[in-house]
């Protein structure tokens, strides 16, 4: 079947009227890749279809909560079974316990959790407790990482040589800019250097363990290691944020890969089964002082809704089967790897960042390891990539800095069909 686009061409002109371009969160708009969007119908396993009739194999997986696939029988049917007895209360449901437990179980630096409903919310309140419970104001975030759209984290790195944060967006106030320190991901001396100067005042340290929001970046193991003894030894708090590592770097995260005990994690996407959902935990020195318990306070209308905690549930039931995560990483392997051989073979620079269920291609010849070498990827060529794998069945992440996601629903078939069609495709940039 030929590619066609015009119903979502039309859905698209009909939207953007009156949402603000025409999407509900930026990155959906294609923008950086140079077409517009396709409309989704439906989506059924690896597969999505659009309103024109294409059908794609989805390695976005809605940004990596379909780590099952779309439409899970077993999702589904909880989901199904649950809503006839009603959606939301407001009031405690038991089997919020039964999802914390099972999210305890798989991180063991996790004492006491709270729900919520997005990763947004989930490092805005860690934020919130670190701040509260150590009485200091200062944060440190890293050049490149994503943790939602709270105004303290909207800050990007600022000319001044202690890289104090400038915002990176309007609206966010200048003076919120001057609490948030930006550092360079995988530069320890350069963190050391922040905290010998700002270290009485530094709350926490928050980070991606795996950066995904810069395309896929991996830690060196002593930078990890090292931020969990700076913040010990000043007294910040660490938060891992693993709304996107979480259950898919491996099925006890980032931490459990690397061996790292953060004080707070935050958590989102996979634990909502593809509802929403977002969740903060961590030592129960820490999370006893959220409220009601105790006087930092943090709420919210659908936090812990029995659809969204049926569906993570049931989600997380499925992973825990055996041989699901060897599984992810090979298929993810064999993917990044056929990929970077067909570019290497089509004479176009490449470098792969892979790990667990998730990788990224980037079309630069430098190592990626910080934002840095990561914007010296060739970004049309992405998007010249990204449109040639669209138009052939193949729905990639609309952007040079996103990761490919793999899920338990794509085949040995789908990735020989992505390769083969990746192979067509490189030979044209
Ligand atoms: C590590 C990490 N932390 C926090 C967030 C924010 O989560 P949400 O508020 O979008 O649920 C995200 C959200 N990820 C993006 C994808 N890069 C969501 C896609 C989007 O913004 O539409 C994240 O990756």
């Amino acid at each position: 079947m030929t590619f066609r686009d015009e119903k979502s061409c039309q859905a698209f002109a009909k939207a953007q009227i009156i949402i603000p371009g025409g999407v509900n969160s930026p990155v959906r708009a294609f923008k950086s890749v140079g077409r517009e969007p396709v409309f989704i119908e439906r989506g059924e396993g690896a597969y999505i279809w659009d309103i024109d009739g294409n059908r794609y194999i989805d390695y976005v997986g809605s940004w990596g909560p379909l780590i099952v696939g779309h439409a899970h029988p077993e999702v589904v049917e909880v989901i199904k079974r649950v809503a006839e007895r009603g959606t939301s209360y407001g009031a405690p449901t038991e089997v919020e316990t039964v999802l914390a437990e099972e999210v305890l179980k798989a991180y063991p630096s996790m004492e006491m959790i709270r729900m919520v409903n997005s990763g947004t919310e989930a490092t805005m309140s860690a934020l919130r407790l670190a701040r509260g419970a150590t009485g200091r104001s200062k944060i440190v975030k890293f050049e490149g990482c994503y943790h939602g759209h709270a105004d303290q984290l909207l800050i990007k790195a600022g000319s001044g040589a202690l890289t104090f944060g400038v915002p990176s967006s309007p609206g966010v106030p200048t003076q919120t800019a001057t609490t948030t320190i930006s550092a360079r991901f995988n530069d320890l001396q350069g963190l050391a250097e922040i905290f010998q100067s700002e270290g009485e005042d530094i709350a926490c340290v928050i980070l991606e363990p795996v950066a995904g929001n810069m395309g896929v970046v991996l830690p060196d193991v002593e930078f990890l290691k090292g931020v969990r003894r700076l913040t010990e030894e000043y007294g910040a708090l660490l938060i891992f944020d693993e709304v996107m590592t979480g259950f898919r770097v491996s099925y006890g995260g980032a931490q459990a890969h690397f061996g790292i005990d953060p004080d707070l994690t935050c958590l989102g996407k996979v634990i909502g089964g593809g509802l929403p959902v977002g969740a903060y935990g961590g030592k129960r020195k820490y999370m006893s002082q959220i409220s009601p318990s105790g006087p930092i306070y943090q709420a919210g209308t659908l936090s812990g809704n029995p659809l969204a905690m049926n569906a993570g549930l049931a989600t997380l039931k499925l992973l825990q089967r055996p041989g699901t995560y060897q599984e992810l990483q090979a298929k993810t392997l064999r993917l990044s790897e056929g990929l970077k051989q067909l570019a290497q073979e089509a004479g176009l620079p490449i470098w792969v960042n892979a790990i667990g269920a998730m990788f990224s291609a980037f079309f630069t010849a430098e190592p990626v390891k910080d934002y840095a070498s990561a914007c010296t990827s060739d970004v049309e060529g992405f998007a010249k990539f990204f449109r040639g794998m669209l138009e052939r069945g193949i729905y990639l992440a609309p952007s040079q800095f996103e990761a490919v996601f793999l899920s338990t629903a794509h085949t040995e078939a789908d990735i020989d069909q992505t390769l083969e069609q990746a192979r067509s495709v490189l030979k044209t940039l």
